[in-house]
């Protein structure tokens, strides 16, 4: 091929020919200037433990792939090879269209470079390097390597637009990344109606429609000291063989139970994937269904493919479509064809705006996403996280580090003595999955309940999902911790045994993932263990567990008999206020709430999630009609309970500023308060005005906070003026 003009396409999270358009622009566009097309795919050293293919008796040029907080491995076994099937399922692709993949493993500069010289060397001359832009801090910084590589060998290099987001970075109006609103509502009202957002995904290329892939004895091989894998299985061994045993305790796998997200990684496998949600009507029910925690097909299962590219969010849309105007047959089958947008298909383009907006928060925040104290901006934000780093904890840190240490692993192990949390922990290690209201909670109780630097979690996360998306790993966990982009903060807490009782029905899901305690008979000890007397323990077998024995949490919950007063007349509800969402001050994602008294659960508790549903209003009354009878139970006799509330500096009658204002309960957990003049005091659901009703009965200014749901929190004198949380807003 001498005096050809090669092409090096670099491949990282774009991994699907269809809506691809660097290959769309080949197939299709005749002037690009390229003889030949040479698609790479490189192993990052950096991010993923790539010592399983080095040649015997070589080391590897490059640190271990671990975090830097918590020293795990980055890429843990059920990514890796989800990976490895993705890249595989790319180059079969490839080969099938006539053109082909090459793997290679090391840093993308560095391998790019030694292909660059070997070709030359061959006197054939690499002409440019393409690949799609990512917007997180590591990939950026690739980018930049790999552009300098380029110009010192007077390489064309072009950064492409990536495409597989919603709304096209080119629609969305925001002129800069700072541009970005810090709340989700404010950007979803700005792009809606989503429906008609998204640009037209582009067509898979056809056979030999792309230039020619060059003869592979020209290509030069991997470099060393490391090997080529030399089909899918090598690939695959190669990357889980470094890794080796995740925790000194692991949890072993419970009899019957099977993971939620069982699929395949690569293009092939989301499209099967895509196309049974619709044809099964599983889209349609989405948004009745999303908040499940066992099964395959009570959310899409989506990201995965979404995180590493092998399907484009606006290939998502476009199937929909397709399916909501009865325009494939293929769909027919489905629930709702031909009949436009339900409520499924509106829900599954909101949770995929959300997506973009974790996203847009990277370009944002840039190095931030990591950053212990988040995103915020303020200066008043002094928060004590806990950590097991003895260089890093102050010294009248309680528990001490190495005693952090050891909930760290018990986290990970699943075995906190939680059972939601250790039900997720469980299943995460296992399949590398776990639902969206699992993770809520787990990072909820890591950040909050337990105080540990979030870092931990997030860094658990990454190692340990398939679906590891930088954006949505970390920005999620921002959120949850009360360091990120949701209003509510540190108000915002998850109570995870309420969580459980509303989410977990019937306990199927930590029964399933936590055998242990499958001998118990009542919800609120399978929930939580160490609640069972000493008889249904020993009866369990669980009596001398470590769950048991030392749970890292207690969270004192009651289960209330009492029926459920009745309801205020809607009628003499206040309309509007702050606070609580729809009836019930039922938060995000439809948490179910109450608006009765003394009895019943607090719904602010549970709290909401780093996402809204579209159709929170449907979950919430859904919820409401099957009332828990539960209590969270305030450990501490409230002191001010029913009281008009007198917080230092402000003077009965004399009100203080509409704001945010800290409350607490139980000598421990906080909670904003939201004062509105007009209305009171409500808590509960986002202050500045997510739309729904105030969480609490608020009226009569002080006096709001005796009755109501909130009953059971004790507002605390000394938390005025506002301590430990964020400033008036
Ligand atoms: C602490 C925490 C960490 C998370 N880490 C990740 C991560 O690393 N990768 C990841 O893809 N998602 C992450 N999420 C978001 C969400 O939990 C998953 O996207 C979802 O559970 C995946 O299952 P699904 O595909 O069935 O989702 P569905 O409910 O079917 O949603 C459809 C798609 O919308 C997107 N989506 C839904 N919720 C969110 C959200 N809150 N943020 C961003 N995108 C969303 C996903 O791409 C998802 O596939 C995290 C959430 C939390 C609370």
């Amino acid at each position: 091929m001498t005096g050809g003009k090669l092409l090096v396409y670099l491949l990282r999270r774009d991994l699907r020919a269809s809506d691809n358009p660097i290959l769309h622009h080949l197939a299709t566009v005749k002037d690009h200037g390229f003889t030949h097309l040479l698609p790479v795919f490189v192993f990052p050293a950096n991010q993923i433990e790539v010592s399983g293919f080095l040649e015997a008796g070589l080391e590897s040029p490059y640190p271990p792939a671990r975090s830097q907080v918590g020293k795990f491995w980055r890429c843990g076994p059920h990514r890796a090879k989800f990976l490895a099937q993705a890249v595989w399922d790319l180059k079969q692709t490839l080969e099938d269209l006539e053109s082909g993949l090459i793997i290679r493993v090391g840093s993308a500069a560095d391998a790019l470079q030694h292909l660059v010289s070997g070709l030359s060397d061959q006197r054939l001359s690499v002409g440019g390097v393409w690949m799609a832009e990512e917007p997180s801090h590591e990939e950026q910084q690739e980018q930049a390597s790999i552009a300098a590589m380029c110009s010192a060998n007077d390489i064309d290099f072009k950064l492409w637009q990536d495409e597989k987001y919603f709304v096209d970075d080119r629609d969305t109006g925001l002129k800069q990344a700072s541009d970005l609103p810090d709340i989700f509502t404010s950007y979803r009202k700005s792009q809606e109606p989503l429906r008609e957002r998204p640009r037209p995904a582009l067509p898979r290329p056809v056979k030999s429609s792309l230039p020619e892939f060059p003869d592979p004895n020209l290509i030069p091989p991997q470099a060393p000291p490391f090997v080529e894998a030399s089909n899918l299985e090598d690939l695959e061994m190669r990357l889980l063989a470094p890794l080796g045993s995740l925790l000194p305790n692991p949890p072993p796998f419970p009899e019957d139970a099977a993971s939620a997200s069982p699929f395949r990684g690569g293009e092939t496998s989301a499209w099967e994937r895509l196309r049974h949600l619709i044809q099964s009507g599983a889209m349609t029910k989405y948004n009745d269904t999303r908040n499940g925690l066992i099964g395959s097909d009570f959310s899409t299962k989506l990201s995965a493919f979404l995180a590493l590219g092998c399907l484009s969010a606006r290939r998502i849309h476009k199937e929909l479509l397709d399916f909501e105007n009865g325009a494939n047959p293929l769909y027919e089958t489905g629930e709702g064809y031909g009949k436009g947008e339900n409520e499924g298909t509106r829900s599954v383009r909101f949770e995929l705006l959300w997506r973009d907006y974790m996203r847009l928060c990277t370009k944002k925040f840039g190095h931030k996403l990591f950053r212990l104290s988040g995103f915020r901006q303020d200066a008043s934000y002094h928060k004590e996280w806990k950590t097991s780093d003895v260089t890093t904890a102050k010294p009248h840190q309680k528990p001490s580090p190495g005693e952090i240490g050891r909930i760290i692993e018990r986290f990970m192990e699943g075995t906190t003595g939680m059972g939601l949390i250790d039900a997720s922990q469980r299943e995460l290690f296992h399949t590398g999955y776990t639902s969206n209201r699992a993770r809520q909670n787990v990072a909820s109780f890591f950040s909050k309940h337990m105080g540990i630097d979030w870092r931990y979690g997030a860094e658990w996360y990454e190692s340990m999902l398939t679906d590891y998306d930088v954006s949505s790993n970390w920005s999620n966990w921002q959120y949850v911790a009360g360091v990120g982009n949701d209003p509510r903060g540190d108000a915002r807490i998850f109570n995870p045994v309420k969580q459980a009782f509303d989410y977990d029905k019937e306990g199927t899901y930590v029964r399933s993932w936590v055998p242990e305690v499958r001998g118990l008979e009542k919800l609120e000890n399978i929930f939580q263990p160490c609640t069972a007397s000493k008889a249904e323990l020993e009866r369990a077998g669980i009596a001398d567990h470590i769950m048991v024995t030392d749970p890292v949490k207690r969270i004192e919950f009651l289960v209330d008999r009492k029926p459920k007063p009745p309801r205020k007349p809607f009628s003499r509800r206040r309309p509007g206020g702050r606070g609580g969402r729809a009836a019930g001050g039922a938060t995000d994602n439809g948490t179910s709430g109450s608006t009765s008294g003394t009895g019943s659960a607090p719904s602010n508790v549970s709290g909401g999630a780093p996402r809204e549903s579209a159709g929170h209003q449907h979950q919430v009354a859904g919820n409401q009609a099957q009332q828990p009878l539960m209590a969270i139970h305030v450990a501490h006799a409230p002191p001010y309970k029913g009281m008009a509330m007198n917080p230092a500096g402000f003077q009965p009658h004399v009100f203080p500023p509409a704001g945010l204002y800290p409350l607490q309960y139980n000598d421990t957990q906080w909670f904003d308060g939201a004062w509105d003049p007009s209305g009171g005091w409500g808590y509960g659901g986002e202050p500045l005005g997510r739309g729904g009703r105030r969480g609490n009965s608020g009226h009569n200014g002080w006096r709001s906070h005796g009755g109501g749901q909130y009953a059971g929190y004790t507002p605390v004198a000394p938390c005025f003026p506002p301590q430990n949380t964020r400033p008036p807003a």
